[in-house]
């Protein structure tokens, strides 16, 4: 990859200033040394996660732009991606979620490094706990690397707002992962607007899907801690 501006511009249209670019490689040079002692992130060496955590954290900045003003909210955002990336470049009032505490205590000493601080905070809990303490509070919603798409669906759309939307960067999911999650879109609420497929700098496939919500669930979510991942809904016949 070359300059990040010039590549986002190029292959994406989306336009970074210079100040936000220096943002987004110092959170990414944080980010690589707190790695070398703690386990954030299994992408390590600074081109490669140039690619495939800033690059294709941006990626999906057209559709959270489209969502309704309002609170963003990264689920099971490990190393902060996308939420910190996206959090630089819209400002929106971010809530960072990882069940792992010490990730998510690691993660805001990067954050206050930065001097983000007034827009990003932390959630050390799971998804489910958020559900209860801030229901249909978020405007956005992203999940990158976290659980299956039904998985998601369930845990994310007690969180958002009407009208708000889940942005799901997902690799090459297969028929059989899309067709389980649209198969209980209604049953949760939520319904399929845009499929993006697109190509990173290093040639890697990637595919952002984007729901809205766009009733309340025909069930009472969240269900019990730990069922959405392991259990997950199927359609009600
Ligand atoms: C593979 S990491 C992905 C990290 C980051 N989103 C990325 O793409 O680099 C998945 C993260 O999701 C978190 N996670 C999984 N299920 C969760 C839940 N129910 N609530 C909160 N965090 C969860 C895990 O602790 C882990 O840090």
């Amino acid at each position: 990859m070359g300059n990040l501006a010039t590549t986002m511009h190029e292959h994406y249209d989306i336009e970074i200033s210079e100040s936000q670019e220096q943002l987004l490689l110092a959170d990414l040079d944080a980010i690589l040394k707190v790695n070398k002692t703690m386990n954030l992130t299994r992408i390590d060496t600074y081109e490669s996660a140039l690619i495939l955590h800033i690059e294709d954290s941006l990626a999906g900045l057209p559709f959270i732009n489209d969502a309704p003003q309002g609170r963003y909210a990264d689920i099971g955002t490990g190393g902060g991606f996308p939420g910190v990336p996206v959090a630089i470049m819209t400002n929106r009032d971010t809530l960072l979620v990882d069940s792992v505490q010490k990730k998510v205590k690691a993660l805001m000493g990067v954050v206050d490094g930065l001097g983000l601080n007034a827009n990003i905070e932390g959630y050390p809990g799971r998804v489910e706990d958020l559900a209860k303490d801030m229901p249909g509070k978020f405007a956005v919603v992203t999940a990158r690397a976290v659980s299956s798409l039904a998985s998601l669906l369930e845990l994310v759309s007690p969180l958002l707002k009407k009208h708000g939307r889940f942005v799901c960067y997902k690799g090459q999911p297969t028929e059989e992962e899309i067709k389980a999650g649209l198969d209980i879109q209604n049953l949760v609420g939520m319904k399929l607007v845009e499929k993006k497929e697109y190509q990173l700098s290093d040639g890697s496939r990637r595919t952002i899907l984007v729901f809205e919500k766009v009733s309340n669930p025909k069930i009472k979510l969240p269900r019990r801690i730990g069922l959405a991942q392991k259990e997950p809904l199927k359609p009600r016949r």
